[in-house]
């Protein structure tokens, strides 16, 4: 009987298509999904010099593949991983290898590896990015945990990741549940940049009036320089699509959904009292988007006339404040990832954390070889704000920002990314805060104490005496 090297559960938009680019790279590769559509779909897809098989039965699926197996989960996060596992659990043997692909939470991971462990299967959690596009061509992949399980399949992983210098987009990053938590921040800094452009599109075109067709281009020249990202290279080509003869987005209704990495980003920045202002600010946006009809109510009661005239755009100006904003989004989420590593044990090099993200993700960017750069000359560095170079880059851009923002609020329009991205850097570089006043009214009205700058030791105040 055929044997397979490697199994998949779950063949929706991730499942199906990382399966089809382990096969384009020789691998023998199963697929398990509930679903006998999706199952016979993806047998009719397979190309002459492919080998896959696809089934709804477990039994057969588990008897397929060549022992230790290799199963990766690509199922909704959350109950669905839990019934996978439980599905495959009385078919497997000890040393048998499941790996979540998904974007589970990270305490799960934790959770699942203790449970796992103890039967003698090894699990391990490995964040993936890239979409469908990615899966299908080469994503970028963050796992840790397991580290021999890992190392097992290695190549399998290094084949199918994206490339970039030749390096694969693919590294084990750190013990514990550190893939998934890496895959988190990840998200946590899309949902940022993608709050960013979407501002930015917002102020082009409701703050300085542009034209579509020069918004457009705009994006498209952007992704050419610095700027160049994934991020803005689909914004271009969003901007650019027509139904008939209406841009599409101006079809679309203004509310968005999520499915919760963005919230985890900042529910645990919170608990671990890292600020991520740009990352909480989208996760606002994008609730704020669904009450809809309380916003079209308060736009009647709620007005500013804007009795002042805005100059012409500086599309320089415009490129400098979103550069900076979006490098502050990265210093946000890469802070978040070093207290993480120290809080959780991960041992995260986050080199490499910039390495693999430079290729295949959602938030592949020029200027992640930048941070490389910068951790791998400064392994400990504590902020990349604190990085000469990138300092420089951001003193050199932050006038545009300054007058961007003013320009948006005088027009009444919201940019809380851009003034949180702003505000990040002004309050970071502040070697003073008024959090000394703050100190005192804890004291006043809560006997909290305080500390002094002029003395050592914790002091208090009868304040109204
Ligand atoms: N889509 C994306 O761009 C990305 C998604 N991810 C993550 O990857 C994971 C998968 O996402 P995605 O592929 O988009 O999801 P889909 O919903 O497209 O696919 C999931 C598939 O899993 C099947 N399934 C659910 N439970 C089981 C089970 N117990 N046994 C077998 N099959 C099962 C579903 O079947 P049915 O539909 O019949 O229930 C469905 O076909 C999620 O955690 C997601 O967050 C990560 C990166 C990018
Ligand atoms: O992981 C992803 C990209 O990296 C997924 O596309 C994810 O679904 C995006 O998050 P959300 O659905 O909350 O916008």
């Amino acid at each position: 009987m055929k044997t397979y090297n490697f199994g998949i559960v779950g063949l929706g938009v991730m499942g199906r298509n990382l399966l089809l680019n382990m096969a384009d790279h020789g691998f023998a590769v199963a697929g398990l999904d509930m679903d006998q559509e999706k199952a016979g779909s993806l047998q009719n897809e397979a190309q002459k010099d492919h080998q896959i098989f696809a089934t709804v039965d477990p039994e057969s699926f588990v008897k397929s593949l060549e022992s230790p197996r290799a199963i990766m989960l690509l199922v909704p996060a959350g109950s669905a991983v839990d019934g996978a596992i439980g599905t495959l659990l009385p078919l497997l043997d000890e040393g048998d290898i499941i790996i979540d692909g998904g974007n589970t939470y990270f305490s799960d991971t934790d959770r699942r590896y203790q449970e796992l462990s103890s039967k003698g299967i090894h699990f391990f959690g490995m964040g993936i990015s890239g979409g469908e596009s990615g899966a299908r061509r080469g994503p970028s992949m963050m796992p840790g945990g397991d580290k021999v399980a890992y190392e097992r399949l290695r190549p399998i992983f290094e084949a199918i990741a994206a490339k970039v210098d030749d390096a694969p987009c693919v590294e084990f990053l750190g013990n514990g549940s550190a893939g998934n938590y890496v895959k988190m921040v990840h998200n946590g800094i899309e949902y940022g940049i993608m709050q960013l452009i979407a501002e930015t599109y917002d102020i082009m075109k409701n703050v300085y009036h542009l034209e579509h067709e020069v918004i457009q281009e705009s994006f498209e020249q952007w992704n050419r320089e610095e700027l160049n990202s994934f991020l803005i290279e689909i914004t271009g080509a969003i901007l650019k699509r027509k139904e008939e003869n209406t841009f599409l987005v101006d079809l679309i209704s203004d509310w968005a959904k999520s499915k919760g990495t963005g919230k985890w980003t900042s529910q645990n920045a919170m608990d671990l009292q890292v600020p991520v202002p740009v990352i909480d600010a989208a996760v606002n946006m994008r609730d704020m988007s669904k009450y809809k009809l309380e916003r079209i109510q308060a736009s009647k009661l709620l007005t500013w006339q804007n009795t002042s005239k805005v100059d012409p755009v500086d599309l320089e100006h415009l490129k400098a404040g979103l550069y900076f904003a979006i490098i502050s989004t990265y210093a946000q989420g890469l802070a978040q990832l070093r207290i993480a590593s120290d809080t959780y044990g991960y041992g995260l090099n986050l080199e490499t954390v910039c390495k693999i993200w430079r290729g295949g993700c959602i938030i592949r960017a020029t200027l992640l070889e930048d941070f490389r750069k910068a951790f791998a000359l400064q392994p400990d560095l504590a902020n990349i704000l604190l990085d000469r170079e990138i300092a420089a880059k951001l003193n050199a851009s932050q006038a545009g920002i300054r007058s961007i923002i003013r320009d948006a609020i005088q027009n009444g329009t919201p940019v809380s990314a851009w003034m949180n991205a702003l505000s990040y850097f002004d309050s970071y570089r502040a070697e003073n805060l008024p959090t000394n006043l703050i100190q005192a009214q804890r004291d006043f009205f809560g006997a909290h104490t305080y500390e002094r700058t002029d003395k050592e030791g914790v002091f208090h105040t009868r304040w109204e005496s």
